[in-house]
């Protein structure tokens, strides 16, 4: 037998700082099923952690499908919406702007544009839901990285994502 057992080990305490886990980000007339959350990290001389989503706070549609985006300083995406899935973004690092423009016509906000500048310096959590139209670039010198935990699984055969071209002159924001 090895000198080492997993009763060796010591089960971690209890923590408990008064940080959130995550909170809402209040934002002026916002628009119905948007939903803006800050994240939080907590740091030792090791590195960090950020909790991106957790059913600790309060029920949560589980993730089907994650995947991470790598964007190019200067990268558009834009312009998109879904039909269906909601898309729950996280954005920690670099310097992005996620530019929103509601074009659900019975929304109370229809035609409202939203710009959100996220990442390293505002670390977010940001609930899309279907029907909003989004698009995000990368202002930053570097590449940024940013995860998306959409509540639906991402099928090939059938994309559930509509797109027009990020110029497009009917949505009032250009990007520079
Ligand atoms: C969404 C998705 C795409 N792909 C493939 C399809 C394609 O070859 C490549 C890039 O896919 P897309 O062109 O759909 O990805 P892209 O248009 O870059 O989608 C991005 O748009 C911005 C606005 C966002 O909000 C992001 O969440 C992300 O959906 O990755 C997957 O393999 N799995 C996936 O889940």
């Amino acid at each position: 037998m090895g000198t080492l057992s997993l009763e060796d080990f010591v089960d971690d305490q209890p923590w408990g700082d008064d940080l959130p886990l995550l909170e809402d980000i209040p934002s002026e007339n916002p628009m119905p099923g948007v939903r803006i959350q800050r994240l939080v990290t907590r740091g030792d001389k090791r590195g960090e952690l950020t909790v991106l989503m957790s059913a600790l706070l309060e029920p949560i549609a589980p993730p089907p499908h994650v995947y991470q985006v790598s964007a190019e300083a200067g990268s558009i995406r834009a312009w998109v919406y879904h039909k269906r899935q909601f898309d729950r973004l996280a954005y920690t690092n670099g310097d992005l702007r996620a530019v929103l423009y509601d074009l659900r016509e019975d929304s109370p906000t229809y035609e409202k544009l939203e710009i959100l500048d996220v990442g390293a310096a505002n670390k977010i959590l940001l609930t899309i839901p279907p029907y909003v139209v989004h698009g995000i670039q990368n202002r930053g010198k570097s590449t940024a990285t940013f995860i998306n935990m959409p509540t639906a699984v991402y099928d090939p055969k059938h994309p559930d994502k509509s797109r027009i071209p990020f110029d497009h002159p009917g949505v009032p924001y250009k990007f520079e």
